[in-house]
This record gives C-alpha cells, sequence and structure tokens, in this order.
C-alpha cells in the first residue's frame, strides 16, 4: 500500500479524496492535515464530514515543521488541496524531497510569460516546476502523467470542456477560426467550503459570473490548443456541471466523422462515457464520470458534457493521475472492474 498525505483535508475537494482514499486498494491515508493555524487543527475528520464517520477515524492536523518531516519520511506522495497559492509554495519543498505531488489547485496548470500575474493575482516563483508539470486531464497525457513528479490536476469547467472539445479538435472537425463557445453552469460547492456573502443559501441564484475574465477561459484555450469563448454561471444546488458547447464544424464534415471522434478517443474508456442521451448532472453526481452527447445541424455542433465537479473535476481525477502514475489499473479505486 503507498501513504498517501493529503494537505487541506478538511475542505470540499479533500474531504472527497479522503473517502477516495480510503476505499483504494493500493493506496492509505498517511495524514490529513490543514493548515498550522487553522480553527479545525485537532479536530477529528469526520466531525466536519460526519458521512465518514466511523468510517475514517483520523484527526486533522496542523501543518507545523514537524508534520512537514514527518510526511518527507513517512508518506509515499502527497495530495495538495489547497488554494493557488498555497499549493504554489508548498509544492516545491514536497518535490525536492522526492515526493510526487498531484495538485488539486491552479498553480501549475499553465506556463508562460505573465499568465498568473493576470489571472491568479501573484506572480509564479517556480518556472521550472510550472514547465515541468504535466497536465493531469487522464485520458490525454498519460505519458506525461506516467513520467512527471508534479501533476497539475485540471479544473472543473476545463476538465467537462476540454474532455467534449479534444476529440473534434484531434480529428481536426472544428472550422478554421472558430472559437467554439462553452456556457457552463456549476454547483456551489466549486467555490469551496469557506463561507462568503456570494455563497450563501439565500444568494445563490442562477447566474452568470467572470465574464471574459475567468481564468479558466485561457486553461482551456492553452490545452486545447484553440482559442474558446468560455462561459460559467453559478447554479443553485450543491455538485456538479454541466456544459453546452457550441461548435461551427468545418465544411462537408460527416455524422460518421464525428461519431469516429468521439469513439476513437474514448472506446475502453470507462470514466467517459458516451452517454447515447443527454447528460444531465443528477447521472454523474456523486460519481467519477464525464457523460458527453452531441448533436448537429448543418454545421453547428452541440456537445454537452456533464461531470461532478469535486470528482471528475478534481478529487477522483486525481486519483486517476495516481493510478496512471503508478502504474495501477487506470480506474482502481473508482470503478468496479
Ligand atoms: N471545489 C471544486 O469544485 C474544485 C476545486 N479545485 C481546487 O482545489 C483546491 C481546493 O479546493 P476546495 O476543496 O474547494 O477548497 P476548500 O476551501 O473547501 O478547502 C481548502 C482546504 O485547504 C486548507 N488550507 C488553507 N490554507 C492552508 C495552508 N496554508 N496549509 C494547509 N492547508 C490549508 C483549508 O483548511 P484551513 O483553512 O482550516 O487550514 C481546507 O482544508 C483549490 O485550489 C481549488 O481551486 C479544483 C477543481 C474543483
Ligand atoms: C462555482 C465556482 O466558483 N467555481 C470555481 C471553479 C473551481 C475550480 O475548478 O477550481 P480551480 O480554481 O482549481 O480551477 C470558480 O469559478 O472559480
Amino acid at each position: 500500500m503507498l501513504k498517501a498525505a493529503i494537505i487541506g483535508a478538511s475542505g470540499y475537494t479533500g474531504a472527497e479524496l479522503a473517502g477516495l482514499i480510503h476505499g483504494h486498494p493500493h493506496l492509505e491515508l498517511a495524514g490529513l492535515y490543514v493548515s498550522e493555524g487553522s480553527q479545525d487543527a485537532h479536530k477529528p475528520f469526520a466531525s466536519l464530514h460526519p458521512r465518514w464517520r466511523g468510517v475514517i477515524d483520523a484527526p486533522l492536523l496542523p501543518l507545523d515543521d514537524e508534520a512537514l518531516s514527518r510526511i518527507h519520511t513517512q508518506a509515499d506522495l502527497v495530495l495538495l488541496a489547497t488554494a493557488h497559492e498555497v499549493s504554489h509554495d508548498l509544492a516545491p519543498g514536497f518535490l525536492a524531497k522526492g515526493l510526487p505531488v498531484f495538485d488539486l489547485s491552479g498553480a501549475f496548470r499553465v506556463p508562460g510569460e505573465g499568465f498568473y500575474d493576470k489571472f491568479y493575482g501573484f506572480a509564479h516563483q517556480h518556472a521550472d516546476w510550472l514547465n515541468d508539470a504535466a497536465y493531469g486531464l487522464a485520458e490525454w497525457n498519460q505519458d506525461a502523467i506516467k513520467a512527471a513528479s508534479l501533476i497539475a490536476v485540471p479544473g472543473c469547467y476545463p476538465t467537462a470542456s476540454l474532455s467534449a472539445l479534444k476529440p473534434l479538435q484531434q480529428a481536426g472537425l472544428i472550422a478554421e477560426g472558430n472559437r467554439p463557445i462553452i456556457s457552463a453552469v456549476s454547483g456551489v460547492s466549486g467555490a469551496g467550503r469557506k463561507a462568503s456573502m456570494a455563497n450563501s443559501f439565500c444568494e445563490v441564484s442562477y447566474k452568470p459570473y467572470g465574464v471574459f475574465t475567468h481564468r479558466h477561459q485561457p486553461e482551456i484555450s492553452h490545452h486545447l490548443g484553440n482559442q474558446v469563448v468560455f462561459q460559467p454561471h453559478l447554479g443553485n444546488f450543491i455538485r456538479g456541471i454541466l456544459a453546452t458547447i457550441y461548435v461551427q464544424l468545418k465544411d462537408g464534415v460527416t455524422d460518421e466523422q464525428i461519431a469516429a471522434a468521439y469513439h476513437q478517443a474514448y472506446n475502453g474508456q470507462k470514466i467517459v462515457r458516451l452517454a447515447g442521451q443527454w447528460p444531465q448532472i443528477n447521472d454523474v453526481a456523486g460519481t467519477p464520470f464525464c457523460d458527453l452527447h452531441w448533436g448537429r445541424d448543418g454545421d453547428q455542433l452541440i456537445v454537452v458534457s456533464a461531470i461532478d465537479n469535486l470528482l471528475k473535476g478534481a478529487a477522483s481525477q486525481a486519483i486517476q493521475c495516481i493510478n496512471i502514475h503508478q502504474g495501477f489499473s487506470p480506474v482502481a479505486g473508482l470503478v468496479k472492474e
């Protein structure tokens, strides 16, 4: 069994990771950590996430110097379920000790001069790690994920969007100069566990945000190799993302070519499902799956993609990355084989 330490274990994605690792055939938990000054330090994990009561008994531990040296000596790998700047600061220390790092934040996803200043509001200090990191889109980057020490697990909207668009891009079916339009809605857990007015029950109403400024637009465009228009919405539900994507096809593209692009990309893959019907959030919430379906009218294609933002959009995709990195079955701990 490999020992996995989770930093940020009290948060929404960290808690999902704890559950997945607890149930994984080749992984075991090697510490659940929060910040050194966290008000949750030393509380039982299950007191914050009672669905794990009687199942995961470990306490949340403060990430102090003693904890760091314990992780350095006892863990086999580290999962960072922390804010972008926290991951940016923590990852190099673990990597320097030879521990593979699976980072759920955006800190190492997009190389490029000035990108972090512009879209994340901080200056990136680790260009070397940024360039060496593998982008953990599990169905598409297996070789890079296997070889890298640092895996940048994609954002939730990018996972839903890229899973839908990459088969078309790869097969050369998108019209020259077309910027696919991604209109997506996310449940409120996408914003994390910390309370804020924008996320409070009485304030949340289906609405757009981040118009032309969201950091996932350049993340999707960079990893697709084609510019996109991306518009996120906040939905008044807890978990799940549904992305409706409008694509202009090249002249003469046939139905068979579209179907072949998707089947070639995903036949034999258990996590991305070609649903055969329009995806809906209820079918993927609480699961590691990404459901896809498409329809076309002339050169206009609509693809719909649905995932659970906390799972395929974060924690279960991190587990897929660990599975690939370690040579386990790609769906170990996620889907019964
Ligand atoms: N929510 C989602 O749907 C998705 C989130 N992500 C990304 O994953 C990361 C985690 O997100 P999410 O789980 O939603 O966040 P949460 O806000 O729910 O949790 C953050 C966690 O980090 C801990 N933390 C904060 N500061 C530190 C620190 N200095 N050292 C160690 N632990 C710290 C928090 O505990 P405490 O403050 O008590 O220390 C908490 O456990 C983020 O980068 C997010 O952008 C990616 C894809 C989807
Ligand atoms: C509803 C909501 O607020 N969602 C988050 C996306 C969460 C995510 O994917 O995380 P990364 O920050 O790691 O990219 C947002 O739009 O910022």
